[in-house]
């Protein structure tokens, strides 16, 4: 089964074309044909994409909306530039799953899109402003550009962490906002730190049940995970990917004071400081130079750029914080894995936040540790009592198979039967 996965932005949509191997779904059997994105959609848009043999090739179009961008890529998936040859037509992709980043209370897995669902989509807009919205534009967009009697699914970013108990996700605000207005911890990044923690399972032979881990997405966007028995129980984002560690541009974990302080101080509205702990904080913030870590690694070494080393090291603490604190909820865990852009990586990074753990009988082996780039292996010496780990992320690859998986068992819940009442 051909499975486009998409992945629709504010102005960008990333794709991936996956062969999966229906119904059997084994893990060596699943291909990536091509992968991309359009990028400054609504304009001249900037076209890149990865054919089969791994060539890069980018072009400009003008692509005013995410549907005219979704047309484009199907016809070049359909001609011989793309060399996939199992594809000459739209009619030869199956379905489309897509990512949407926040499922609320009501979406605790992945599921069909039917309009039912498309509506529960819709009221999770008031949670996740930015993102859902852009998503259900790509899932309209999918329903134009194939009909619509193509499937097409919907994993969610929040839905592995709905195993979090109540203690855990409830914020100490006065009751009613929970109940009315559905304030409390959601948690982001789900399908990674679900995707690294089945591939810790294979790696180590372990059942879902003896799956004691604390996983470190450490991207753009930052998020640490603490799951016991296969499930998460705590995570460090909450109703937004706001909150938490520090990542390339937002804050993290702040006073809430701070965000009127700002305002008065700078003459700016609630909704600009908003902007700022998203846009212009974390790593760019406190460097005042980039949010792209290999930068601030290199100016911190070769420039000896103070502020550069300063965002590091909060950074490096921030994470370090977290897995401590998790450490304590969890009562003990066996591995900590890292994945994401700077976790898969890194060595220097990973290093710097698991120095300080030896106390919880973490020992890093070095020479594994610097090798480990890109790749996926144990990292801690053989002997640590809590191992560390690195596993690259694919959250493409799960929502391809998970979409396969939904429409094998048409599993599209009643979102009536799913509001909590
Ligand atoms: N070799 C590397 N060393 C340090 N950081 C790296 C390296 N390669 C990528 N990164 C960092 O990974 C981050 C991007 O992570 P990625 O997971 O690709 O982002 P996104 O969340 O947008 O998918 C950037 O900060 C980038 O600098
Ligand atoms: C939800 C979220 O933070 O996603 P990303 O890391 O892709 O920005
Ligand atoms: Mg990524």
């Amino acid at each position: 089964m051909n499975v486009l996965v998409l992945n629709s932005g504010s102005s960008s949509l990333k794709f991936q074309l996956i062969a999966t191997d229906l119904g059997r779904i084994t893990e060596n059997k699943d291909e990536r044909l091509c992968r991309g994105q359009v990028e400054q959609i609504g304009g001249e848009a900037i076209v890149t994409v990865h054919t089969r043999s791994g060539t890069r090739q980018k072009s400009t179009a003008s692509l005013f909306d995410i549907s005219r961008s979704l047309e484009y890529l199907v016809r070049w998936i359909a001609s011989d530039e793309s060399e996939i040859m199992e594809v000459r037509s739209p009619s030869d992709i199956h379905a489309v799953g897509h990512r949407v980043v926040h499922g609320g209370e009501l979406f605790t897995e992945s599921t069909v899109i039917t309009d039912e669902v498309l509506k529960g989509i819709e009221e999770c807009i008031d949670l996740a402003p930015l993102h859902n919205p852009n998503n259900i534009k790509g899932i309209l967009a999918s329903r134009q550009v194939f009909g619509p009697k193509l499937p097409q699914v919907a994993v969610f970013d929040t839905s592995f962490h709905h195993s979090i108990p109540e203690h855990a996700y409830l914020y100490a605000l006065p009751y009613h906002l929970y109940k009315r207005h559905h304030i409390r911890r959601y948690g982001f990044h789900g399908t990674s730190h679900r995707y690294v923690a089945d591939r810790y399972r294979a790696l180590r032979a372990v059942t879902e049940e003896q799956t004691h881990i604390i996983t470190l997405h450490l991207g753009n966007g930052c998020s640490a995970t603490a799951i016991r028995g296969g499930r998460s129980v705590d995570t460090s984002m909450g109703m937004t990917p706001l909150e938490g560690l520090v990542m390339g541009t937002r804050s993290g974990d702040i006073d809430p004071a701070v965000v009127n302080l700002i305002a008065r101080k700078e003459g700016l509205s609630t909704h600009e400081v908003d902007a700022l702990l998203n846009n212009q904080s974390g790593l760019l913030g406190i460097s005042g130079l980039t949010n792209d870590m290999r930068v601030l690694l290199q100016e911190s070494r070769d420039q000896d750029h103070r502020r550069a080393q300063l965002a590091i090291e909060v950074f490096c603490y921030r994470a370090r914080k977290y897995i401590g604190a998790f450490l304590a909820c969890m009562g003990a865990a066996d591995a900590i894995v890292f994945t994401g852009g700077i976790g898969e990586n890194s060595p220097d990074i990973r290093a710097r936040i698991c120095n300080g753990l030896e106390w919880a009988g973490l020992r890093l082996d070095d020479s594994r540790n610097k090798r480990m780039v890109g790749l996926e292996g144990q990292i801690s010496c053989d002997d640590s009592s809590l191992h560390a780990f690195v596993i690259p992320t694919d959250e493409e690859l799960l929502i391809a198979r998970d979409t396969v998986r939904c429409i094998l068992s048409e599993r599209s819940p009643r979102v009536e039967e799913l509001r909590i009442q």
